[in-house]
Parts: C-alpha cells; structure tokens; sequence
C-alpha cells in the first residue's frame, strides 16, 4: 500500500476504531485470530460507519482484509455483528487490485512462454501415447464424468496449463515470491496467457446471453461459462501453483477413503422439517452454478488411474491428471473385494480472467450465473440443440405425455427396449431420477409460458418467444432460491446481514466492482453438503390409496431413468418426496453414496464422500481451520468437537489443521435457524450475495441497471412464483391434485397441509401482463 493511502487511513480511522494491520500470514497461521474476542480486548470501539467510500461487510465478504499490508478498519454491520471497512465493496472474489501486484519483466515472460509451450506439447504427445497402450488392464469406469467433449474447454484448458506452467516456472527460477503466488500475482503478462475476450454489443440485450457473457460492462467474461472458479481464500498447494497440499507435519494427508471411514456414518436422522424435494432442489441448483470439467483423455475417454485387478496402474500408464485415492487392504467395504484404488481425475484448469500469471484456477464449464443453465445450456451450440419450434424446448412425446428429449450419449446403464435417457442443458440430469424429474418440470414450464406467450403476443416470432420465456422462468427459480430455498438453509438472519433477503419491489444492490463467480470452496465443499442429506430409499406415494406405492434403492435410479416413461410414476415420486424427509445434514451418508455410487452392475461402486475430499484438495482448498478464522472464529482442536467426532479426527488426521473443509464444515452444530454450522452457511451466504449483487440480468435489479428489467407490475406478479405451482402447473394431474403450499417442508408438517392446486394458497402468475403493449 502507498504511504499516503495509509497515513489517510491512519488519520480517518484512528478516532473511531483500532487499526488493523494484519499481515496475510499471521491471519491464516493462528497466531493472530480474527475474533469477536478481540473486540471485546478492543480499547477503541469499530467504527459505526466506514470511513472513505468503504463498506461494512461480513469479514468473509472482503477477505483482502488479509491481505498484507491490509488495514482494514472493524464496523458494526449491524448491532450483534462486527464487519470490517471494506474498500472494494463485497468484491473479495474479484482479482486482487491490479497495483500491488509485483512486476515481472517481458524478457523473463517471453522465455516461460516459450518453455510453457513447449512442456504443454511434451504432455499432450505423452497423453496420445497413453490411449494407444492397449496391453495394460485398465478397470473399466463406472460412469461418473459425463462431460460431453467441448473442444472449446479443451481450448481454454490448455491455457490454464500454459498458466500455471509459467508459474511453476517462475517459481523455480524465483522471479515471483510464493506471497506473490499465494495472491495470483505478477503483474503484466503482455496479454501471452490471456483468454480472447468476448466480444459484445454496443447496446447491451435484453436477453442474459446463453453462456454467460457479456453480463458485466467492464469485465464481460465474469460469470461465463468454462471460466475459472474463484476463491474466497488464496490456495493452499503443496508447491504453491498445483499439487495437493501436506499435513500440518510435512507428510501427506490420510487417504480421503480413510478420512471418509473414520468420519461418515452410514446414519439417518430424519429432518423433522424439510422434505426430499429440499434435498433434490440443491442438487437442481448446484448443477446450474457448477460444472468442474475433467480432464479427458486424448481420444476424449475418462482416464482411468486404477488397474483391473483393483490396484493402481503404474505411475507411467497413468494419465497426468490422475490423483487416485488409496483404499486400505483392511477397509471394511472394498478389502472384501481387494479394491486398492478409487479412480479420481482432476478438474482441468482455466486461465485467470485478468491476464496474470498464478497458481492454477479450475475450470467451471456451467454458466457461474443462477440462470438455469441445466436446462438451457451454458453454450449457444448446446442451447440450439435442444429447442424445439415454437420457441419451445425439444421434448419427447410419450403417448400424450411431455418428457425431457433422449439423448443418444450411452449414459444410462440399461439400454433394453424401452429404456430411455434423457437430454438437458447439463449432462449429469440421469445422475438420479429424481434429478431428471426436475429437469422434467423445468422443460415444461418453459413449454407453458412460450405457448402462452404466443397466444397473447401473435405477432412475436419463435426467437422473441424462446428468450421471454426463458426470462420469466429463469425469474421463477431466482425467486425460488431466493425466497423459498434459501431462508430455510442459512436462516433469515443471516440473508439479512448478507442482503439477500428479497426486497418489495426493485432491488438496488446490483454492484459492477462485484464478481459473480462461483468458489472453488462453494463448489467443492459447502454446497456439497447436500450429499450427507440423500436417503438411500425413495418412496413412491399413492394419495389416493394414502400408501406407499413402492420403494427405489436409491443406487437402483442412478442413470436409469426410464421409470419417468411410466404412466403414474412422476406424479407418485413427486407426492413421495413432498412427504418422505430429508436426512438432517451431519457427518453422515448413505451407503447409496459412500460405497455404490454409479455402481451399474457390480458389487461395488465409488464412495462419493473420498471424492469431495480429494476434490477439496484438488482444488488446493486450505484446511478447514483457516475458514474459521477467516469468519471470525476460534480454530478448532480436535476436543472442541463432540468426544465421538474428536476421537473419529484423531484416528486419521495428524493435526486439527489437517482437517479438511468438508468434513470439518459437517462436523459444525447449525446456526440458529439454518441446517448447517456457520463456515458452511457463510461460504453458501457469500455466494448468494454474489450471485445477486454481480448478476446485472437478476431479476429484481430495475431497469436503471437492468437491460432485460422487467416492469414493477410484471416484477410484483414474478414473486409470487413457488415451487408448489411449479409442481402444479406441470405434474400430470394423474394422481397429484393436491400439494402443500410450500414445496419444500414435509407435507405433514402442521400449516403446510396439501391443497388443491387451485388454492390460493398457491398463487398463480398472471401471464396477461406479458402482453407487450403495441406501439403504432
Ligand atoms: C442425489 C444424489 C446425488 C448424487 C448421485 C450426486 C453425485 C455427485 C457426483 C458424482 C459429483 C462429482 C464428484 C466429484 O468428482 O468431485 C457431485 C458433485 C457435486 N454435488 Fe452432488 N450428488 C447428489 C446430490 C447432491 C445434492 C443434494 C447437492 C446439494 C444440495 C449436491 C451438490 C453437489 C455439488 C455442488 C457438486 C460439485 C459440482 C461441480 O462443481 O462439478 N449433490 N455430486
Ligand atoms: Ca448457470
């Protein structure tokens, strides 16, 4: 920081609070510890407003704070909560202020490019020689990667590699200092490792574009698709640019299977509240925010890392991005089988928005925006494919019943006559049927509203049509998420101290300094929470009969959706989840998860549990204490946990600051209020905040900064959109007449009693007010 910045500071700040100089190292290495404590010990009060042009924002929000050299001044966000003065706005994922970044000179740049080409051309001849070795035994993969071959993120990917060679690189040669790299930095590369802009109209559209450009003026690639994942924290890589990071001791971390053993419980402890349809409304929404792409093979394959006799392949026949986990001979489920190795691939990476050199980003190939990217693509090729005329979605026509297009990609693990697969704007929909009947819902939703539409407007054509209704239901699910879903995640307290609470009319908090992207801590650890919550049976019901009409292994619908092309089924799963519960979040998850994930036909499967792990560390997450104190907190010792949980740590991890995010984040007691512990619902707070207030189309920012704003009496009417009438407006009527008002608490929860969908319990949007007023 420039002097003068900081003798200003100096001046404004110290008459109403204390300074605080942290040094980045200090704040994440405990010895100083960012905590309401200190406030307490605090001789001088935080400010109660921020001085400059600063903001009072929850600390996670602005964790330049850290930075070193910061001096970032405490507040009072609001009477219970202290913040700290931010000088960026709640901008924290935006790349650091281009001006402390250290320079390197264009000589040095120019040979690490060169170098950097030259390995990435070394690494890809490598990889073409592996697909050719037919003689090794490679296990054939239960599916679970089904990115579909993008030659653009190939394109992109390769410029993430460039990237974080030359970091390695310079790193080795000391031309940039590992605090440097720790922040991304370095400051001008001459444009040599940038992503070609995208290039957008003078006069910005109506319509939020279908991969995600050109949403913010200044930083028009913010949000896109196959853009890098930002972070709330700067990494923590063994070797500051790549590789998984080490225990606290120096050694590697335990096995992500035994971490997974010692620590998940194959428990269900029944929410007393939500209902599954909770449960798979995240996961819905978790694949529009979040797609990390794999490294594929050169012949487009999944790498396998782990050899047909259970064990891993030799380090040379293995593909680069391998990172399989270890399972024990003595581990209770898979020693039976003398399974050695899980196979796990790492997420390709994404060169840095801002044309720097850094440590690797990994690569998001949705669209980081909440625009239903699941259903409509987050690629202009994918979002053709999948419409209809009309300016409809392409559809499946089952015997008088709409059903989501099939898909010819072999996916789905049956392929008998009969069998179906289906198609969507994000190739995991199979993963489970339940998944596949939101998409379901989704698709013909949108197909309502366009013919609708049609019918009011009869002079718009099919284009007009298609983008309008994809704009009132993309307002639909915002309005969802952010009124009926997320209140009853993180608590209404907590959307208020983060502004996310939906307002009356307009919002006003769109911000261009804020960035949208999504975080690789979101992503890989917090918004999986969710998998601790999917039971491993799933009820079908019968209202008329008040029964359970039949009972899903869960393992048994995981791509094999076919079930949807029978007559009752989508009605009965959807009566069965709006009454069967949701499993409370906790260090717990079903066996369908943790031992037969995908399991097709064999005796076992993956453990989804060990693939968050390793995918945490993948993404160099930095261990789950340094969250805590980032929020403010106390880091843990193993005894702060429950004896149980405390015991269960010690067996596998060396040192409380081994623990990893997503354990740690499920082993937290929930908030007042919400369902998880406070880093959980903080990183999932942030994020949503983000998602708001860096997404110019959302649909409650007006028309000053919104070009596709709607009007206030359109807006007004869009709020009254739930689920309850999404379900409504597009069950078969076959079974399901009723539905509890609100979708996603249990049916059998007092107050939220089924009603006949005409209710006004369950308010209906009044699509007249699209009629577009003719201007002659
Ligand atoms: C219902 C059954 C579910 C299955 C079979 C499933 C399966 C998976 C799999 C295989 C992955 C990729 C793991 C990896 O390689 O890192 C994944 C990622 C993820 N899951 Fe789930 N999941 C389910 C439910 C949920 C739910 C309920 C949520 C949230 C509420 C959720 C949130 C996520 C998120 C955020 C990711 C990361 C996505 C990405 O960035 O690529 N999942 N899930
Ligand atoms: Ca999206």
């Amino acid at each position: 920081m420039k002097v003068e910045k900081f003798v200003y500071h100096v001046l404004i700040c110290v008459i109403c609070c204390p300074i605080l100089v942290l040094s980045y190292k200090e704040a994440l290495g405990g010895h100083y510890v960012i905590d309401e404590k200190d406030h307490k010990h605090a001789t001088e009060a935080p400010c109660a407003t921020c001085p400059r042009n600063g903001v009072c924002v929850p600390k996670i929000q602005c964790p330049s704070h850290i930075r070193p050299g910061a001096n970032y001044p405490r507040c009072h966000i609001d009477r219970q909560h202290i913040g700290v003065c931010c000088f960026s706005g709640n901008s924290h994922a935006a790349e650091p202020d281009l001006a402390s970044r250290s320079s390197i000179n264009i000589e040095d740049v120019k040979a690490v490019h060169n170098s950097s080409l030259q390995k990435l051309s070394d690494w890809l001849r490598k990889e073409t020689l592996l697909d050719r070795d037919t003689s090794i035994q490679r296990e054939t993969v239960p599916f679970y990667s089904q990115h579909e071959y993008i030659k653009e993120a190939t394109d992109v990917g390769h410029g993430g590699l460039l990237n974080v060679f030359a970091a390695q690189e310079l790193r080795a040669r000391q031309a940039i200092s590992d605090d440097d790299l720790a922040l991304g930095l370095t400051q001008d590369t001459y444009g040599l490792f940038c992503p070609k802009p995208p290039s957008c109209p003078n006069v910005p559209s109506k319509y939020r574009r279908i991969d995600g450009n050109c949403n913010n003026f200044n930083h028009p690639s913010w949000g896109a698709a196959l853009t890098a994942y930002e972070r709330v924290l700067p990494p923590d890589y063994r070797d500051g640019t790549w590789a998984f990071r080490l225990s606290a001791s120096g050694s590697p971390l335990p096995s992500a299977r035994d971490v997974s053993n010692a620590l998940l419980l194959a428990e269900n402890h029944q929410s007393r509240s939500h209902n599954l349809m909770f449960m798979q409304f995240g996961h819905f929404l978790a694949h529009d925010l979040s797609a990390g792409v794999l490294f594929r093979t050169a012949n487009d394959s999944v790498p396998s890392c782990c050899s047909a006799d259970g064990t891993h392949l030799p380090i040379e026949h293995q593909h680069w991005a391998c990172a399989a986990i270890d399972v024990s001979p003595k581990d209770p489920f898979y020693g039976q089988f003398d399974k050695r190795c899980l196979n796990f691939v790492r997420t390709q990476l994404a060169p840095w928005s801002d044309c720097v050199v850094g440590y690797a980003k990994q690569m998001n190939g949705a669209t980081h925006y909440l625009d239903l990217s699941q259903v409509y693509g987050s690629s202009l090729k994918k979002s053709r494919s999948l419409r209809g005329v009309g300016g409809l979605l392409k559809s499946f026509h089952d015997y008088g019943r709409t059903l989501l297009p099939l898909t010819k990609r072999h996916e789905c693990l049956t392929e008998k006559h009969g069998a179906a697969c289906f198609d969507s704007g994000d190739n995991r929909g199979n993963q489970i049927i339940s998944l596949t009947l939101l998409h379901t819902l989704f698709l013909r939703e949108h197909n309502r509203i366009a013919r609708a539409l049609a019918l009011i407007n009869p002079e718009w054509d099919e284009e007009k049509i298609f983008h309008e209704a994809r704009r009132i239901v993309q307002a639909e699910f915002q309005n969802i998420v952010y009124k009926e879903w997320l209140p009853l995640l993180i608590g209404t307290k907590l959307m208020k101290l983060f502004r996310i609470t939906p307002t009356k009319g307009y919002s006003t908090n769109y911000d261009p300094r804020v960035n949208p992207a999504v975080t690789a801590e979101f992503a890989s650890a917090a918004m999986r929470f969710g998998h601790s919550t999917v039971d491993g049976k799933m009820m079908l019901f019968n209202p008329q009969t008040g029964e359970v009409s039949e009972t899903l292994s869960t393992p048994e619908v995981m791509f094999q959706p076919s079930r949807l092309r029978l007559k009752p089924f989508l009605d009965r799963i959807l009566v069965g989840m709006s009454w069967q519960p949701m499993l409370n979040v906790g260090p717990f998850m079903s066996n369908s998860l943790s031992q037969f994930l995908f399991h097709g036909g064999n005796p076992y499967g993956l453990d989804l549990a060990a693939m968050n792990i390793q995918r945490g560390r993948d993404y160099g997450l930095r261990p789950y204490n340094d969250y805590r104190m980032l929020i403010g907190l106390n880091p843990f010792e193993f005894t702060t946990f429950s004896p149980n949980a405390a015991q269960r740590l010690a067996s596998v991890y060396g040192a409380p600051q081994d623990i990893d995010l997503w354990i740690g984040g499920l082993l937290e007691k929930p908030i007042d209020g919400g369902l998880l512990g406070p880093t959980f619902s903080q990183i999932l707070a942030d994020q949503f905040a983000r998602l708001k207030a860096g997404d110019r189309y959302f649909f409650e920012h007006g028309p000053d900064v919104n070009p596709g704003a709607f009007t206030i009496s359109q807006l007004l009417e869009l709020k009254k959109a739930t689920l309850s009438r999404i379900i409504c407006d597009n069950s078969d009527h076959i079974e399901l007449v009723s539905q509890s008002p609100n979708a996603f608490l249990r049916a059998d929860l007092p107050g939220n009693e089924p009603v006949p969908c005409d209710s006004p319990d369950i308010p209906a949007i009044d699509l007249r007010l699209f009629k577009e007023e003719q201007h002659h």
